[in-house]
């Protein structure tokens, strides 16, 4: 299957998903010069119950912290969209190393880590049914950048050597995802895909311009997951990021001046 090795990486996946080449897709570099900002994009709406938050899981290719999503508990609302759209996991994607890591980048600075939070319009029936209509998901990303201890993302961490190997997941209970969100929610948004196979051309993508802190210990935890199963080679879970793609004429609005 689909991976970030050089035999199943990024340069590979148009072999099986050839939307890998599409009109809008994922990451891109963000040039802040060439954003327009929009007076009539609204604040972010961001409301999240603990009490939904499910599992944490390796799932290969990331961790991913999943939320029931059977109710309009956990949404993001306004901001550059219409209508409510559920919360339905996290995840993250990060560098070898503090240099890369992230998927968008800002005029060509990488961020050592960046956290995606999908959500899906409730216009449909569920995620799945969501991730194939053009306005069918909405992800908010957040940089990471090198400095603090982040101590709530630490109660991410500290379940890791649980869930080190591939297909490994434990429970994750009352973990608000609101505490990974960063003081200001000054945006950039513009229209994209998953970032991962099956790349489908569903997301409204908002990503804040300010990042959360991480320290660089923190980091090497990061690394410490493996792409592998239990009893397979251990390949340490790194660069499972996507490059920039094609901006291919789309505009980039910004939420602030
Ligand atoms: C839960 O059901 C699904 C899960 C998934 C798993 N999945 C795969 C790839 C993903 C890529 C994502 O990309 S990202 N990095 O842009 O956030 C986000 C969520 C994803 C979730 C895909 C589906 O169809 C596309 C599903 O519906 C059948
Ligand atoms: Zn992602």
């Amino acid at each position: 299957g689909w991976g970030y090795a050089e035999n199943n990486g990024p340069d590979k996946w148009s072999d099986n998903f050839p939307i890998a080449n599409g009109p809008r897709q994922s990451p891109i570099d963000i040039v802040p010069g060439d954003a327009s900002f929009d007076g009539g994009l609204k604040p972010l709406k961001l409301k999240y119950d603990p009490s939904t938050c499910l599992e944490i899981l390796n799932n290969g290719h990331s961790f991913q912290v999943t939320f029931v999503d059977d109710t309009d508990s956990s949404t993001l609302t306004d901001g550059p969209i219409s209508g409510i759209y559920r919360l339905k996991q996290f995840h993250f994607h990060w560098g070898a190393s503090d240099d890369k890591g992230s998927e968008h980048t800002v005029a060509g600075t990488k961020y050592p880590a960046e956290l995606h939070l999908v959500h899906w319009n409730t216009k449909y029936a569920s995620f799945g049914e969501a991730a194939s209509q053009p306005d069918g998901l909405a992800v908010v990303g957040v940089f990471l950048k090198i400095g603090a201890e982040n101590a709530n993302l630490q109660k991410v961490l500290d379940v890791f050597d649980i869930i080190r190997a591939k297909g490994k997941q434990t429970s994750f209970a009352n973990f608000d995802p609101t505490t990974l969100l960063p003081g200001s929610l000054d945006y950039w948004t513009y229209d994209g895909s998953l970032t991962t196979p099956p790349l489908l051309e569903s997301v409204t993508w908002i990503v804040c311009k300010e990042p959360i802190s991480v320290s660089s210990g923190q980091m090497a935890k990061f690394r410490s997951l493996l792409f592998s199963a239990e009893g397979e080679p251990e390949c340490c879970m790194v660069d499972n990021y996507r490059p920039p793609q094609p901006l291919k004429g789309r505009a980039v609005r910004a939420s602030f001046k």
